[in-house]
């Protein structure tokens, strides 16, 4: 189907009752064979030419190490395919950072996956443990985000941080660093903070959402990160505002959960004829989540 201009082709890489911040969760973790038997398919039928592929939730290491195979064998059919990966990892709760996939992923990511992504998208955490650096300070962030882009990644985008912002403890900061070098040889560096009213409830999937988003926005804005950002945390503005509007009995009319969440304005229609590989969305019904929206 056709998302934002992009035609979407969609893997599962786990299909679970519901997201594991449940206190049970359920369903099959696909494994590699799974995922190249799928691929093989796309391959006989000589349909295996991506403009980009995102990655999200795994669980599995062999997955991985997989997805890394075929990202190389899809940049060889198109050198100009863009790899977004969305590190997910964990997170951190009051200061404190958990792993909610098994630990052993972490050096997989870190060794296999990140050095072939062009775009990755950690939180505060996941940053800090691919970058085995912790950042209290903004300076910090910018040496963390130094250390990811040499481990390969051009754009760096740290999706929610805990550092202090100047407008107050009502705001979690975003960090976003491109990180080019051009034909020429030069090098073009662009550093982005931004400042995003928090809206006190926890969201799943809000993550994912950010990823799906700001892969759409840099392919039309592919050297200003500043805007693909600004539009991607824009949108999920508008959208946490509505869950919680509605998981407060505020706005009618909308669903949420399972996948049918509602835009907030604009209109994203007719880029036309991009092809994209989404490898780790996941089904998830009930709660108050935004897990939907990465199906895109
Ligand atoms: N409580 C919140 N209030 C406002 N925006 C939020 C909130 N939680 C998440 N977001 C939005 O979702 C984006 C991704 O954040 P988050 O879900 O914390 O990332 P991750 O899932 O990678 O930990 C943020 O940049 C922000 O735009
Ligand atoms: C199945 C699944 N996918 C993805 C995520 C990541 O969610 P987020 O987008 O909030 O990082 C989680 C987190 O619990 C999850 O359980």
């Amino acid at each position: 189907y056709c998302v934002l201009g992009f035609e979407v082709d969609t893997v599962n890489s786990v299909q679970f009752s519901n997201h594991t911040g449940y206190d049970h969760w359920t369903g099959q973790v696909m494994t590699a064979n799974e995922l190249h038997t799928l691929y093989d398919g796309l391959k006989l039928n000589g349909v295996n030419r991506y403009d980009y592929v995102l990655t999200g939730y795994t669980r599995d290491a062999s997955f991985l190490e997989m997805v890394v195979d075929i990202i190389r064998e899809l940049k060889c059919q198109n050198p100009n395919l863009v790899y977004v990966c969305d590190p997910v990892m964990g997170d951190q709760r009051n200061g404190d950072g958990y792993m909610y996939v098994p630990e052993h992923l972490l050096p997989v990511y870190k060794e296999k996956v990140v050095p072939v992504a062009d775009i990755i998208t950690p939180n505060q955490y996941e940053a800090e443990i691919l970058a085995g650096k912790k950042m209290n300070t903004e300076k910090e962030a910018l040496e963390v985000m130094d250390l990811l882009h040499a481990m390969g990644p051009e754009t760096v985008v740290i999706t929610s941080s805990d550092l202090p912002s100047s407008l107050g403890k009502d705001y979690l900061i975003a960090l976003g660093s491109l990180r080019k070098i051009k034909a020429d040889g030069t090098l073009v560096k662009e550093r982005i903070r931004m400042e995003i009213p928090k809206v006190d409830a926890v969201f799943v999937g809000t993550g994912d959402l950010f990823t799906a988003m700001l892969l759409a926005w840099t392919h039309t804005h592919p050297n200003n990160l500043k805007m693909a950002c600004e539009k991607t945390a824009s949108a999920l503005q508008h959208i946490v505002r509505r869950t919680i509007n509605h998981a407060r009995g505020k706005e009618p009319g909308m669903w949420v959960g399972g996948g049918m969440l509602g835009w907030g304005g604009g209109t994203w229609d007719g880029w036309g004829g991009l092809h994209c590989w989404v490898v780790g969305c996941r089904v998830g019904w009930g709660g108050c989540s935004a897990e939907g929206s990465v199906r895109h």
